[in-house]
């Protein structure tokens, strides 16, 4: 389908889960596709390695890993398509949490004399959450009145610090960053999405790909056909009337018909793009919007058995969740961590063995660990975290963060209406850039 003015249909940029799925939708109908990614693997935000953590060897998931299989349409296809394998996480033995700076052993969330206030602040939190339908923009949901700081709503709901404490958990587990800092928007959609419902948001580590996740990224990038160039940066993405020029950190210049941007919202603003993006683009882009999550997978021993081990981070040290995944034959487990590593707070944990030691024993002081694996995602310049939007942006701009300019699209899970920060939001939005790609160069009159 190729026109032989150009070196390509389209020029993809970025190989995460978004890209990926619009070149192979692309080459599948036919169009030449090169993909231009700036790591020397695919994934992304998602990065699957054979890995030994202490005693344990074997697939460890540094970025994205846990699926829905009853809602994420788009992952379940891909993963019946390759025949790949999905398996639960383990189940928990206990729920204690460690809120308002006190350890709570559960099962209870929050001490009994605050159960009254709990209920309220979930009536509350639910109610909110079922103003938002997903699959939706959030500028057309009438929502702005929610698109206030988080800190601000759970403020307003004027509950006992261990309550507030606990609610933190579904702003900061979905963002990577302090309530007062994003918008109560992020959580509540967080809590639509999963079909409107606490319990189900609170337990989101749900099921995982045995294979991994670079299992599945290697089978729909071997499947697409295009041309995947690794270690190419891009720098510019120009475009007039007769196509698109991308040209690489490197210099190399490819030209095409269309290109999909499917790199992270926040590293858009380090491409120079010509015409330049939308003010909207931009300016979020520019702002940032970045999340600071640090998930670790640690062998920790003398940890109590499998714990689902939630905290509220402001009053934790950015402490989020310690969770288990299995218990290893030498004694011990494996378990993973997450924590706020926020970037300009002096006492954050860090990323080096005393900093994660610090972040373990903080929510189990007399567990010991003996050895972890992580990855920086915000200081990464290919990721830069990933979103968190600030306060009132997202009921502004959402249908324009996620609208093409003329043969320039967009795919990220960043801007995704479903499951938007997912692999499931990711595959969405790489599929309808596709489609609008396609629907751009079928029209034979205005486009070569
Ligand atoms: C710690 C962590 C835990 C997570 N847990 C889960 C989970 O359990 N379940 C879930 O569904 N999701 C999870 N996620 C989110 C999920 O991983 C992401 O939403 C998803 O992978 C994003 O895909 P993407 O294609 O939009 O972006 P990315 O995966 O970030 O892909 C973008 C690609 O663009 C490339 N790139 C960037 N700039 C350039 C450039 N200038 N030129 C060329 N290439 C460039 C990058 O290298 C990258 O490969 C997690 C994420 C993190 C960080």
């Amino acid at each position: 389908m190729q026109n032989s003015n150009y070196d390509y249909d389209t020029v993809v940029i970025g190989g995460g889960f978004a890209g990926v799925r619009a070149c192979r939708d692309l080459s599948e109908q036919g169009y030449s596709v090169l993909l231009l990614e700036a790591r020397d693997r695919l994934g992304g935000r998602t990065w699957s390695k054979h890995s030994k953590v202490g005693v344990f060897e074997g697939t460890v998931e540094l970025g994205g890993q846990w699926v829905w299989p009853d809602r994420q349409v788009n992952m379940m296809a891909e993963i019946k398509r390759y025949g790949l394998t999905l398996t639960r996480s383990a189940t928990p033995e206990s729920y204690p949490s460690y809120v308002a700076g006190v350890h709570n052993p559960g099962p209870l969330p929050v001490p009994l004399e605050d159960i009254y206030d709990f209920e309220r602040a979930a009536f509350a939190l639910l109610t909110d959450a079922h103003r938002i339908s997903p699959g939706i923009p959030l500028d057309q949901q009438n929502v702005g009145d929610l698109d206030i700081p988080y800190g601000q709503y759970l403020d307003a709901l004027g509950v006992s610090p261990a309550t507030r404490g606990w609610f933190t958990f579904f702003g900061s587990v979905f963002t990577a960053r302090y309530p007062e800092e994003i918008s109560a928007l992020g959580p509540l959609t967080f809590i639509a999405q999963m079909e409107h419902s606490l319990i189900r948001a609170w337990g989101i580590l749900d099921e995982y790909l045995v294979e991994g996740t670079g299992a599945l990224i290697g089978a729909m990038a071997s499947d697409s056909h295009a041309d995947i160039r690794f270690e190419t940066p891009v720098a510019n993405v120009t475009q007039n009337a007769d196509g698109v020029t991308v040209t690489t950190a490197a210099g190399n210049v490819f030209t095409a018909r269309t290109a999909v941007v499917a790199t992270p919202l926040a590293t858009w603003a380090d491409i120079d793009f010509d015409p330049p993006l939308s003010e909207a683009k931009s300016s979020a882009s520019r702002e940032r919007h970045m999340a600071y999550p640090v998930k670790v997978l640690m062998q920790v021993n003398n940890a109590p058995r499998f714990p689902y081990l939630l905290a509220d981070p402001d009053n934790a040290g950015g402490a989020i969740l310690l969770v288990a995944e299995q218990e290893l034959d030498q004694g011990g487990q494996m378990m993973t961590g997450f924590y706020v590593n926020h970037l300009e707070r002096e006492d954050s944990f860090g990323t080096d063995f005393a900093g994660v030691e610090r972040f373990l024993k903080t929510l189990c002081p007399e567990a010991e660990l003996v050895d972890f694996q992580c990855h920086e995602w915000a200081t990464d310049p290919w990721a830069r975290g990933f979103v968190a939007y600030k306060p009132g942006r997202l009921s502004k701009s959402h249908t324009e963060l996620a609208a093409p300019q003329e043969r320039v699209f967009f795919a990220t899970a960043d801007i995704a209406t479903t499951f938007m920060t997912w692999m499931e939001g990711a595959l969405e939005s790489g599929k309808k850039a596709a489609v609008d790609a396609h629907r751009h160069m079928a029209q034979p009159a205005s486009n070569p």
